[in-house]
């Protein structure tokens, strides 16, 4: 049987195989991510040549490290695919992300790509979005507005202000993230429509009807590739 951090480094060796040559894709963010960008590196060194954008600081520290190509995603028209993890992955590939708190940018670099291609172990898929707490990324002015009217408004029992070795957590875009716990997410597109209603909230953790692909490992060391059933 293989370990938690043994799925993901398989996980991420196999879905590293979907980077060719010449292609510009994005980068996620995250542990599983860690090791996708150890094996990109290594490829790097043995003379794979593709360019890539970073989803966060973290991801941009570390790319740059093991040589690994950046761009900016205002000189990239379209990105061919993007790598990167997920919090919880439901059917149809439903999405929560922004555990590490990247949210925004794995957002509007995934909207700038062709694929969005998930990495995954088998403790993140569930039947129901929830369990893991939606993160919602927000302004700091006035977060505790849009902390009351996700309660009042939409019915989550608790939405806690993140925090970070005792202090507030502030994003790489220099937000808030409110962890809201639902429960149970089955609309998807709608609730992530009603959060960006509420004023001040920048970005949600739901990724609806946006990723392609899921590369899945498990601990008996199978790996799936699931497609999405949208057209
Ligand atoms: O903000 C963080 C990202 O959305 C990550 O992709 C997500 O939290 C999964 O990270 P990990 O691979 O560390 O579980």
């Amino acid at each position: 049987m293989f370990s938690h951090e043994e799925i993901k480094k398989r996980v991420a060796e196999y879905a590293a195989d979907y980077v060719e040559a010449g292609m510009t894709i994005g980068i996620g963010t995250g542990s599983t991510v860690y090791w996708l960008l150890q094996e990109l590196g290594k490829r790097v060194q043995q003379g794979l040549h593709f360019k890539a954008v970073p989803t966060s600081r973290q991801t941009q520290t570390l790319a740059t490290e093991l040589g690994i190509s950046l761009v900016d995603l205002n000189n990239v028209d379209q990105l061919v695919l993007t790598l990167d993890g997920a919090d919880e992955v439901a059917p149809g590939l439903q999405l929560i992300k922004g555990g590490g708190g990247a949210l925004l940018q794995e957002k509007i670099v995934a909207a700038a790509s062709r694929q969005l291609i998930i990495l995954a172990d088998e403790s993140k898929m569930v039947n129901v979005l929830g369990r893991f707490p939606l993160p919602v990324e927000v302004i700091p002015f006035g977060w505790k507005q849009v902390q009351k009217k996700i309660i009042q408004q939409l019915g989550c029992q608790l939405v806690e202000l993140r925090e970070k070795n005792g202090e507030t957590f502030v994003s790489d875009h220099g937000h808030y993230i409110l962890d809201c716990h639902f429960s149970q997410i089955t609309d998807t597109p709608e609730l992530n429509e009603a959060i960006h209603n509420i004023p001040g909230v920048v970005e949600t953790g739901l990724f609806p009807n946006m990723a392609d692909i899921a590369v899945v490992g498990y601990a008996d060391g199978r790996i799936t590739t699931t497609t999405s059933t949208l057209p």
